[in-house]
């Protein structure tokens, strides 16, 4: 057997196209977790995954999870887990991802078709799915495959877990995860979770810190179905004029959130972290890049990434039931839905801040006199995490990073949330890293997703 070295790089590049032939298949096919008509798309491709890691060596099993809870009439896509290795004299790393993606549609503005893969000429690779997080978790079938072809061998046994509801808050994973740490998990070593984001374009990172997420729905209902503005305007009570004043009541343009009490949760700022924020490689410019323009809250770095990384953000989604076609239809619509969520940080407790979410709304609609009904609940919500980045996971996977990168990994922290990392802490009791691929500009959760061909 070889062993890795600098030299074999220029061999994983020459894999380049039965890797982006395997990524192009996946990103085919449409597995979003929150459309119920997707569902099948869903465990079609938890079966493409599954035989992709079979054809590299893989041990492969199935794990369902029953129906979705609230939406009965729909069954969980697969776990889908799998062993590629069993050397007692190496490490066992569990790495973690999900084949589910956020919804898409062309006429959202993408460039190209967004579930067929599109590459430029520059090696930007398009379509749903491509950074988040199908191109990662297809990163570990290529990782296995490229040591194959070498001869190198794979310096870790690795357990993999890729489950297909992320993008939907991870139902039916966290029980999963707890019952199967002291069986399929056992014996592990360390986690590693790639489904996150480099702060720019050139340099690496490591992540140590994640927001949480709070998902709420507020319903306002009156008439029994939609009305003829011209016919009812002026003497129905709309629910959609009532949603717009209570969402609005929120947050303001400058990101600071109006409910009493929240920022009272959030853990103050120490000296010692206050001095993080200098030494990262972050500039304005880097976030002008990922935003495609200048309309940034803030102009300096460090209350940019202080407002990413540790402090809450609320942000609206939607609104199900408006009316959102081009043209210009003269409906009241009878019910409307608001969408919105907090990113939570340390220490802030989901259940206090759902308390104060729940008691301002209500308050706020109070305040309209409205004869409408209000109806608030919780979709679902995940913690924070933070971890120590000084276990041996993080300084291996920093010599990793320089080895193929040629400069060290900023350690960082992440504004978006992966429910299940505190999980796989708390379940496995072993450190969690999060190793992300793509870069800062690949516009996750966006129109013109992509993953560039080095990341
Ligand atoms: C960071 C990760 N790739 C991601 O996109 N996570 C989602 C998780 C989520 C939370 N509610 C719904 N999905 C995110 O941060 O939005
Ligand atoms: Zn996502
Ligand atoms: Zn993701």
């Amino acid at each position: 057997m070889h062993t890795c070295t600098k030299a074999n790089l220029p061999r994983v590049d020459a894999l380049s196209e039965p890797f982006i032939n395997r990524l192009r298949k996946a990103v085919a096919i449409p597995s979003i977790s929150a459309e119920d008509e997707r569902r099948q798309d869903v465990f079609k491709m938890g079966d493409f995954l599954a035989s992709e890691l079979e054809a590299v060596g893989a041990q492969v099993e199935k794990r369902y999870l029953g129906k979705q809870p609230h939406k009965e009439h729909l069954d969980l896509p697969p776990v889908i887990l799998a062993r590629y290795g069993n050397d007692s004299s190496k490490r066992t790393i569990l790495v973690y991802g999900h084949y589910d993606v956020q919804p898409a549609k062309k006429e959202d503005g993408w460039a190209t078709e967004p579930f067929e893969l599109s590459i430029d000429e520059k090696g930007r690779m398009y379509g749903r799915g491509s950074t988040d997080d199908k191109g990662p978790v297809l990163g570990w079938l290529n990782v296995i495959e490229a040591h194959r072809i070498a001869g190198i061998s794979f310096p870790v046994n690795l357990l993999m877990c890729f489950e297909g509801m992320e993008e939907y808050g991870s139902e039916g994973l966290d029980e999963f995860v707890r019952e199967e740490s002291r069986r399929y998990f056992a014996g592990i070593d360390a986690v590693c979770i790639s489904d996150n984001y480099w702060l720019g374009t050139e340099k690496p990172c490591l992540t140590y810190g994640i927001r949480g997420c709070s998902y709420y729905s507020v319903c306002i209902s009156g008439p029994s179905q939609d009305l003829h503005s011209g016919v009812f305007g002026g003497s129905a009570q709309e629910p959609m004029t009532d949603l717009v004043r209570v969402l609005g009541s929120l947050v303001d343009t400058h990101g600071v959130i109006q409910i009493p009490g929240l920022m009272d949760l959030v853990a103050p700022i120490t000296d010692e972290e206050k001095a993080i924020y200098t030494d990262i490689s972050f500039t304005m410019n880097n976030l002008y890049e990922s935003l495609g323009s200048t309309t940034a809250i803030f102009d300096d770095k460090e209350r940019t990434l202080m407002a990413r990384w540790r402090y809450p953000s609320l942000s609206i989604h939607g609104i199900e039931g408006a009316f959102s076609s081009p043209g210009a239809k003269t409906v009241i619509p009878a019910k409307v839905i608001g969408k919105f969520s907090i990113r939570t940080v340390p220490d802030m407790e989901p259940d206090d801040v759902d308390k104060l979410v729940f008691k301002f709304l209500k308050d706020e609609f109070a305040k309209l006199g409205s004869k409408n009904t209000l109806e608030v609940s919780l979709q679902h919500s995940g913690k924070w995490w933070v971890a120590d980045p000084k276990h041996w996971n993080y300084s291996a996977a920093s010599k990793a990073a320089e080895h193929v990168w040629g400069v060290k990994p900023d350690l960082t922290r992440e504004g978006g949330s992966i429910p299940i990392t505190l999980t796989f802490e708390e379940a496995t009791g072993k450190n969690v890293l999060l190793l992300p691929i793509g870069s800062s500009t690949d516009g996750a959760h966006s129109t013109n997703e992509k993953l560039d061909k080095k990341n």
